[in-house]
């Protein structure tokens, strides 16, 4: 340490001391006192025992807490399923010699609620070892302070001055009461500028120097949008290496302005940061720069990191052939460890472990149950069919939603199940089958000439749309590589028209429904926001709420775009906030059939319909004009008829009525001659020629 940092720190001493402790005070405390253990500050680590204790007690109360909540005592009523049953009385008949309610689950069974006892223990340890890390930091702490105090040789035989500054010797006492007020304030204020200097000596020394160690690797930072290699020509870096780089960039991004190094842009920082997320958890740089827009830099990591983990298996009960309590204590017995899903749902069930194939046992075979994440369940929650109605699943294969709405109509009514992809569709089939559905129609159309197609309006439409699958990367990691804007851009295109589709295809005159849900298995705004924004305008209908009971409001403002705020009543879900795949929800109440237009269009709509008002008037005036002109001429040749016959009326009329006749012949055989002569004329001429004949029939009509 220089010298003249040693002398000033000396001289803070001597201003401490007589700051904090003014020498009456000193005589107050008494000797005792004064070799009580100093006090904790709020930087002090407390006493290793203390803390102990308060771990023993902890635990003994979470220990309580795990045996109270302990597999054995699950409570059964949460596998009942009544609300998924409705109203039907079949199911709605308490079982009260329901042997679940006295079994106990197979022991097994406690590995579900190890979860609950896992972080007691491990937080223990945790607290264990940060027990020692505290305690080697207080040390480290005290030594680093005693070195530079040692260094001064002022306080170097009191271990505990620098925690304290209430002891001291006779003579620094008599020292400190000589001191002037004016010294003391000079002195505090170079206690003030050595304590910032400090601070800011520190600050260099922790300055991450990311862009520096970069550079040192690298010839050149990479650019926006720059896809590294990795894997074809080797990862270019170990992974720690990078992983390390990312948490000082994200140290350095949430604190620019003091970390930043000299010479580099956020936007350095930040492309360095999206190049190493893409290596890291191994994205195209354009799904990160996707995810970038949408996310906080931390939700951004934990998103990353959600999709690197699986999601809970789940299955749905089948209400159409069993109770989801019979079905979780037949599945228990076959070695099963299983939960009820969540409150949210009366029809899921939560799977731990198996011993056997989920999707091979003889429940499963007979219908019983389906293999379906849980976000699955929200859009035909959402949709929540009636009984008796017509549904139109639009691309419903494999049929997961499909066989759901079936059980929620309880077999009535009619469903259009309908997917595009001729394959897809036999496994449709066989599910519909397997579980019992007997009221579905499966039908291979693209959705989008459905509203057509279909003989009738229906009450609700589930549009379940072909999506880029950006919510269920941690079930399909080739999305990260495979998935790009293209796709996106592809997809929202037949997003839009299928949604438009599921609109035309629904009834604004249902009397029980008027209903669409549009949902997909991605997060990107593209899929989801934009699309019904698109629908708000193109169709009379309305957001309404999902009713389910939990999600993250759709996004209103993303970046520099805008959507309807309507849309906030649309419902997201992400691995990393909820623990499912990533879907979104959206409920549409339909106002009006027909199209909605836009203002231009509504404006050359009008113009179009003035105009078709006037040709009708013309048309009429004309009509009526030659009705005038004809009764005019008759009137005219009467007359010269009646005067021709000398005067006499009778004559004159006869005379009138076979002139009439021979100008009817004459224009009859005018015609004929014309047609015949028309079979030998091309086909142009002859509709001018036609053209020609109808005015020259208006003409010479009497
Ligand atoms: C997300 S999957 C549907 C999953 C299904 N709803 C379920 O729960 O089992 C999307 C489906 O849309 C179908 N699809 C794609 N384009 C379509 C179109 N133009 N019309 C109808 N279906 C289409 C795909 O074949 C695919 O089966």
């Amino acid at each position: 340490m220089p010298s003249s940092k040693a002398a000033l720190l000396s001289k803070i001493k001597n201003a401490k001391a007589s700051v904090k402790v003014a020498p009456k005070q000193q005589e107050q405390v008494s000797s005792e006192e004064k070799k009580k253990p100093v006090k904790v500050t709020q930087n002090q680590v407390p006493k290793k025992e203390d803390k102990k204790r308060k771990l023993e007690v902890q635990e003994e109360e979470e220990e309580e807490d795990v045996q109270l909540m302990g597999a054995d005592d699950i409570d059964l009523d949460d596998f009942s399923d009544e609300d998924d049953m409705g109203d039907n009385d079949e199911f709605d008949e308490e079982l009260e010699d329901d042997d679940f309610f006295t079994k106990k689950k197979p022991t097994t069974t406690s590995s579900t609620k190890s979860n609950k006892q896992q972080p007691t223990k491990k937080r223990k340890q945790e607290e264990d070892e940060d027990d020692e890390d505290d305690d080697e930091e207080e040390e480290q702490v005290n030594k680093k302070k005693k070195k530079v105090f040692s260094e001064e040789n002022f306080f170097e035989n009191d271990e505990d001055e620098d925690d304290d500054f209430s002891e001291y010797t006779e003579e620094e006492r008599k020292r400190l009461e000589q001191l002037s007020g004016m010294e003391r304030e000079r002195l505090a204020q170079i206690e003030e500028e050595s304590r910032l200097e400090m601070a800011d000596d520190a600050t260099r020394q922790e300055k991450p120097t990311v862009m520096a160690n970069y550079l040192e690797d690298h010839e050149e930072l990479p650019e926006a949008g720059e896809d590294q290699d990795i894997g074809i020509a080797g990862v270019t870096e170990d992974l720690t290496k990078i992983h390390e780089r990312i948490q000082e960039n994200l140290a350095v991004l949430a604190n620019f302005k003091d970390l930043r190094e000299d010479g580099f842009t956020r936007e350095d920082y930040l492309n360095l940061l999206k190049t190493d997320l893409s290596l890291y958890y191994g994205y195209n740089s354009e799904l990160i720069d996707v995810f970038a827009s949408m996310f906080s830099l931390p939700e951004l990591i934990e998103f990353l990191e959600a999709n690197e983990k699986p999601r809970p298996l789940t299955i749905r009960s089948n209400i159409l052939k069993t109770r989801r309590r019979e079905l979780a204590q037949n599945l228990i017995n076959r070695g099963i460890n299983l939960d009820p899903l969540d409150k949210w749902s009366k029809a899921g069930l939560k799977i731990y472990d198996a011993n056997v194939p989920v999707g091979a046992t003889p429940e499963y075979l007979a219908g019983h149950y389906m293999l379906q994440g849980a976000s699955s369940f929200l859009p035909v929650m959402a949709l929540a069919p009636k009984e008796n109605e017509k549904v139109i699943d639009m691309a419903a294969a494999p049929g997961g939603k499909t066989t759901y709405l079936s059980a929620l109509m309880k077999n009535t009514g009619v469903i259009f199940a309908n997917d595009v992809n001729v394959d897809r569709t036999k496994a449709l089939i066989a599910n519909i089958h397997r579980m019992g559905c007997r009221n579905c129609i499966v039908a291979n159309y693209d959705g989008r000439d459905m509203p057509q197609i279909l003989p009738t309006k229906v009450d609700r439409v589930l549009l379940d749309a072909p999506c880029t699958g950006l919510g269920v990367i941690s079930r399909d990691p080739s999305i990260k590589s495979q998935k790009g804007k293209k796709d996106i851009e592809l997809l929202c295109k037949l997003q839009r028209e299928l949604i438009l589709a599921a609109i035309d295809c629904v009834d604004a005159d249902s009397e029980t429904g008027g209903y669409i849900v549009y949902s997909t298995c991605s997060v990107s705004v593209d899929e989801n926001e934009a699309v019904v924004n698109y629908a708000l305008k193109k169709r009379h209908v309305k957001i309404v709420p999902t009713g389910l009971q939990f999600g993250t409001p759709g996004f209103i403002k993303i970046g520099e775009r805008h959507f309807d705020p309507s849309l906030k009543l649309t419902m997201r879900y992400f691995p990393h906030v909820h623990n499912m795949d990533g879907f979104y929800v959206c409920k549409l109440k339909k106002l009006k059939n027909g199209k909605k237009l836009s203002e231009e269009e509504q404006v050359r709509e009008e113009k179009n319909e003035q105009r078709i008002q006037k040709d009708k008037s013309d048309e009429k005036n004309r009509r009526i004009r030659d009705q005038k002109d004809r009764e005019d001429k008759n009137k005219k040749l009467l007359e010269e008829a009646i005067k021709l016959a000398n005067g006499n009326e009778q004559a004159g009329i006869e005379l009138f009525q076979k002139r009439k006749e021979e100008l009817s012949l004459s224009r009859k055989k005018f015609k004929t001659n014309k047609r015949s002569e028309d079979k030998f004329r091309p086909i142009h001429e002859r509709k001018k020629s036609g053209n020609r004949k109808q005015k020259g029939e208006n003409m010479n009509y009497v």
